[in-house]
């Protein structure tokens, strides 16, 4: 558990702040219904799991999906959790408030201190790391490279991705297939490499050489799981990063003894310093070979950009960390899931392999408007993100006392400084919005455009893609939302088209780690375990 050797003054100094900490906020706790009775006590929500972490516990678990998604059905579409020392905080997911929160009033909102203070000691001054007109200058510059057009001129590259990724599986199945045809393949871990080479390609034009272990490569996939463990020690990360000047907050953390909060400092050097050569490397090859990557771009619209508007070198490699974090584990969480899906479905599978077939795409390149033009595998890929968002919870801190409706006429009053949960996974499945079955995985839903939504057609969910929350909305929306379609639709259009994939025995289960990825249960020494994976059985199609 403690990997560094201390010395036992410093050990000393970190236990001393954080027992100032937790005392100061025991006693604002304790305080605080003396003075000010809290206009949340009537919203009704579980009890708290413990006195300490409340039900962050619950909510920060691998096995805790079932917990957000009971939120919503049992106590409606505002529910209170408690945080530490019995902090209220509410769990959201009803239309009109998020519509309040994120598109009528965003300015009062703004991501948690937690947040935006852990990812600026591991990714730099990028995207996920800033707020207010800081984050807004950023977004003018970063948004317009993600644009149609760019992404458009993009599209030989993700082809090539997909067409490496599937010659690969050809070789792997014609060298272990069994009688049948099948050979068992971990798709889940496919998906993730496919997944960090096109990004890799795309924004850098740099290859991550998915079968290397590159120490980078082992950073950006271990990075997610390792800071979701360390979700409660996190929350102190605000109160930890006023402690001095930066040197001393990184001796702070050098001495801390958690091995991985150790973890998560080397692989923030090792993303930092990468990410430092690329971004010159960048600059080199763009003036030489006039190169289309997305950083190019990126690079040339800072170069014209007014002084005012330009980005630091630190914000600029900032942005590339978090690009690629941005797209790694959540379009290899959507593709994992999205080949289950069509494993347990192969009718809905063969319904997608019809359509490529239909167009020829066997023997060349789709355009992007020949992919987005396939019924099957457009409403196939919004299910799939509708039921089983890969992100499937973001938080947001109240910057202002304001008020929020909600339901037919109610509304709440929410003080200054609270800390909400956006139920983005529980919006998804709200049988006001969706229909009676929108717990059921029903591409056919998305056949025949809206006229084919069940739900109540006066209340709408604030997302920008597809009117559901997967990649929120407003003003911290996903800004990789339409590479992400382009990307997962050429995956699956490579890989439907060649291969027949269905699912095998195994025992799959979804766990969270902030972003959903797959594993199987399995017997070890005789005692149930978990391993992770997404073992599924492919072969060539005839
Ligand atoms: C299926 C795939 C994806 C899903 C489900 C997804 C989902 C999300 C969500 C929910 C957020 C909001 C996070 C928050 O408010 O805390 C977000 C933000 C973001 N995403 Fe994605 N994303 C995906 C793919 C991508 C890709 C491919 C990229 C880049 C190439 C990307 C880059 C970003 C960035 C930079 C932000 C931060 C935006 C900001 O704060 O202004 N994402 N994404």
């Amino acid at each position: 558990m403690f990997s560094l050797p201390l010395s036992l003054p410093s050990q000393r100094a970190v236990f001393d702040i954080l027992a100032c900490y937790v005392l100061f906020r025991v006693l604002k706790w304790s305080v605080k219904p003396w003075y000010s009775p809290s206009p949340l006590r009537h919203i009704p929500g579980p009890a708290p799991e413990s006195w300490f972490k409340g039900n962050l516990g619950q909510l920060f678990n691998a096995k805790g999906l079932p917990f957000h998604l009971g939120l919503g059905e049992i106590y409606g579409g505002i529910a209170k959790v408690h945080g530490f020392f019995g902090d209220e905080q509410l769990y959201i997911s009803d239309p009109k408030a998020l519509q309040e929160i994120l598109i009528k009033n965003p300015d009062a909102w703004e991501e948690t201190e937690v947040f935006i203070e852990t990812n600026r000691i591991i990714f730099g001054p990028g995207l996920v790391a800033t707020t207010g007109d800081v984050h807004k200058r950023q977004r003018k510059l970063v948004n317009p490279v993600f644009s149609p057009t760019n992404l458009r001129n993009l599209v030989p590259v993700f082809y090539n991705v997909a067409e490496r990724l599937t010659d690969v599986l050809m070789r792997e199945i014609r060298s272990r297939a069994g009688v049948d045809g099948f050979s068992v393949l971990d798709m889940s871990e496919w998906m993730s490499r496919a997944a960090l080479e096109t990004v890799g390609k795309t924004v850098l034009g740099y290859s991550f050489d998915p079968l290397d272990s590159h120490a980078y490569t082992n950073a950006i996939r271990e990075l997610i799981p390792t800071l979701f463990s360390l979700s409660l020690v996190r929350q102190f990360a605000p109160f930890l990063v006023q402690l001095g000047p930066a040197w001393m907050r990184r001796k702070f953390v050098d001495w801390t003894p958690h091995w991985a909060v150790q973890k998560v400092k080397n692989m923030s050097d090792v993303m930092h310093n990468t990410a430092v050569n690329i971004l010159a490397d960048a600059r080199v090859s763009m003036r030489r070979q006039n190169e289309k990557t997305l950083i190019s771009l990126l690079l040339s619209a800072n170069d014209t950009a007014g002084r005012n508007e330009r980005l630091s070198e630190a914000e600029l490699t900032g942005q590339l960390t978090v690009m690629i974090f941005g797209a790694q584990d959540t379009s290899s969480s959507a593709l994992s899931r999205l080949v289950y899906q069509l494993s347990i479905r192969p009718d809905i599978q063969a319904k997608i392999r019809e359509e490529i077939r239909a167009t020829g795409a066997t023997d060349r390149h789709l355009t992007v408007e020949e992919i987005f033009a396939l019924p099957w595998l457009d409403a196939v890929l919004r299910e799939t993100l509708r039921l089983y968002p890969p992100v499937p919870f973001v938080r947001r801190t109240a910057l202002q006392e304001c008020t929020i409706p909600f339901g037919h006429d109610s509304s709440v009053r929410i003080p200054q400084g609270t800390i909400i949960f956006l139920g983005i996974a529980g919006a998804n499945r709200l049988p006001s919005v969706w229909g009676p079955d929108a717990k059921e995985w029903k591409p056919e839903r998305w056949l025949g455009g809206d006229m084919h939504r069940k739900g109540d057609y006066s209340v709408r969910l604030p997302g920008i893609y597809a009117g559901m929350m997967s990649f929120l909305g407003g003003k911290r929306s996903c800004i990789g939302y339409r590479f992400a379609q382009i990307e997962i639709k050429i995956l699956l259009i490579s890989l439907i088209s060649r291969f027949e994939i269905l699912p095998t025995e195994d025992d799959v289960v979804w766990n969270l780690s902030q972003i959903i990825s797959p594993s199987v249960r399995i017997m070890k020494e005789g005692v149930e375990a978990e391993e992770k994976g997404l073992p599924l059985r492919v072969k060539l199609v005839d």
